[in-house]
């Protein structure tokens, strides 16, 4: 589990690093800038000729402190600063000083094709607003040279903390950046504009405390391990038994790929409730499902459908069900009676769009799985509101539907309700977007959940850290297809071949 800080957390550590452990702010700068000078020292850089591009703040006296330190190893490194020099901060200042003093050379006017690396140093963690005049006009000029960037703390122009890009920003390579990601640095567009992210530790400490809010992180491959691994003594009946309601007449594949993705995800059984038309291609495609059968138009078999409910352990219900009347019975009737953890996925969230009492009197812990699409019609907001604030609008659903919400995108996002707590996922490429993806994620998700409600109930941990799992391994089955072939030719099923690899 890795802790993820937004820019006030961030300056509040920096601040309490410096004011209450005494640890001078030009030990942490000096320590900043170290860790930049050992990236760009790798072997993987072309330091022939370095410019250090620095801005008014701290940020710009990492920049400073970079260009001095290379210059001392030998490096060709000059600064270009912006801004008016009366503003600077107090770092900038002392760096900018400590720089010609070491006789680093401040270029005016540089042509930014002339050199073989730039160090974005302009803004970091401090930008506040669109960037403008000189900022702007030099940070297009850096894009256009062509030239490799190593960004510090966060590229000059994202929005630290929603990845936004404030008009304009400068495209690196890769970025340093200290203590522990920025939310920016993980949501899109900041990610295609970080490129690799490097976290370094420069002594700055932090409370990683779950109070505070709001509160990110990303979960990591170690903490799936309770997911994957198996107790010996365990059987079919305690790795969790799973229900899924899917497939319509003309919908079968979605079921087959949601309950085949449960099994793949080490879930013990599963059982699958599905339209009668669809009996024989899905025990063809999957001999080890059980199932339960309705017909189109024809009364529900609640009976059977209450004893597959007690059964479960959890329940996935929605990909291909399709909106028909019978279905929505169906899922009406799946939320009165459903007791353990329930996952909303594809046709039952648009059903919850259209008409939200479906939920009302759910007992079930709730997960929802929407696509950016699909949230966009559980909130009644538009496509582009939800993408702007990613963590956001997943923490508006959540606290709507009283539900923990994944919003599904290039970067996925789990929000718990009743708190400000969001995982945003690390794993995944475009090679997951591919027709199916989304039924897979369900399974994995409904497996994951019903594995965890098998465990005991001090070990639990919670439903969104859960659904925050299911998308991380989704995202490594996807990567580990991806692998074998290529981002375009990645289909579902592969993603779920690709778990055995995860
Ligand atoms: N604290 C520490 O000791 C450590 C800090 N560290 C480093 O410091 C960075 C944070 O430094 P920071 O807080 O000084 O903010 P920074 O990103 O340099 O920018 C602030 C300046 O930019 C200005 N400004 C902002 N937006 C603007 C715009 N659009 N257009 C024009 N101006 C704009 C803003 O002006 P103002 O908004 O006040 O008018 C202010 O002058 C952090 O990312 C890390 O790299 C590390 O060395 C570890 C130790
Ligand atoms: N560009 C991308 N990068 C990473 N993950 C993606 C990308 N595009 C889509 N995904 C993931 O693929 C899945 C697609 O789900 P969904 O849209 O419901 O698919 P379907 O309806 O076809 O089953 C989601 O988990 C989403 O996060
Ligand atoms: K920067």
């Amino acid at each position: 589990m890795k802790r993820i800080l937004t820019a006030a957390q961030m300056k509040q550590a920096d601040r309490n690093t410096i004011e209450t452990m005494g640890v001078p702010s030009l030990v942490l700068m000096e320590r900043a800038a170290l860790s930049c000078v050992e990236e760009l020292q790798n072997g993987t850089w072309d330091t022939g000729k370095v410019l250090a591009v620095c801005g008014p703040g701290n940020n710009g006296g990492d920049g400073a402190a970079i260009a001095r330190i290379l210059k001392t190893k030998g490096v060709d490194a000059e600064l270009f600063c912006l801004g008016n020099p009366e503003k600077y901060s107090e770092g900038m200042r002392a760096q900018k000083k400590i720089a010609e003093n070491y006789g680093v050379r401040e270029v005016k006017n540089p042509d930014f094709r002339e050199y073989t690396v730039i160090i974005d140093a302009i803004f970091g963690i401090g930008v506040s607003r669109p960037l403008a005049g000189e900022y702007r006009r030099a940070v297009e000029a850096i894009c256009a040279s062509g030239v490799p960037v190593l960004a510090v703390d966060i590229p000059s122009g994202i929005h630290t903390d929603t990845g936004e890009v404030l008009d304009a920003a400068v495209k690196a390579r890769a970025t340093v950046t200290f203590a522990c990601a920025k939310p920016g640095l993980l949501f899109d567009p900041g990610k295609r504009y970080a490129g690799e992210v490097l976290v370094r530790d420069i002594g700055i400490g932090f409370d990683a405390g779950e109070e505070e809010t709001p509160w990110y992180g990303s979960v990591e491959k170690e903490d799936l391990d309770r997911f994957l691994t198996r107790t010996p003594m365990g059987n079919k009946g305690t790795f969790g038994k799973v229900l899924v309601l899917a497939g319509s007449g003309a919908m079968c594949g979605a079921a087959v790929l949601c309950a085949r993705a449960v099994l793949a995800s080490g879930a013990g059984m599963v059982k699958v409730v599905t339209e009668e038309r669809n009996r024989t291609p899905l025990f063809c495609a999957l001999p080890e499902a059980m199932a339960d059968f309705w017909k189109e138009d024809e009364p529900l078999p609640e009976e059977a459908l209450l004893q597959d409910l007690a059964w479960a352990d959890a329940v996935v219900a929605g990909p291909g069900l399709s909106k028909s009347r019978t279905a929505k019975e169906l899922l009406v009737f799946t939320v009165q009676h459903t007791e353990v953890p329930l996952v909303l996925d594809a046709d039952a969230l648009n059903l919850i769009a259209e008409d939200a009492e479906i939920l009302s009197g759910c007992r079930a812990e709730k997960i929802l799985t929407p696509h950016v699409g699909e949230l966009a019609r559980l909130l009644h907001m538009t496509i582009a509101e939800c993408q702007r604030d990613p963590a956001g609008s997943a923490g508006r659903a959540a606290e709507k539907y009283q539900a923990c919400c994944v919003r599904k995108d290039s970067v996925t996002v789990t929000a718990e309700e009743g708190r400000e707590q969001y995982y945003i996922n690390t794993s995944g490429s475009s090679a997951l977007a591919t027709a199916g993806s989304g039924d897979v994620l369900a399974g994995i998700t409904g497996a994951f959940a019903a594995k965890r409600q098998c465990e005991k109930n001090e070990k639990k941990i919670s439903l969104a850290k859960t659904a925050a799992l299911a998308a991380y391994a989704h995202g490594k089955a996807g990567e580990a297809a991806e692998e074998k072939s290529s981002a375009s030719y990645v289909t579902a099923s592969e993603i779920i071949r690709g778990l055995q690899s995860i």
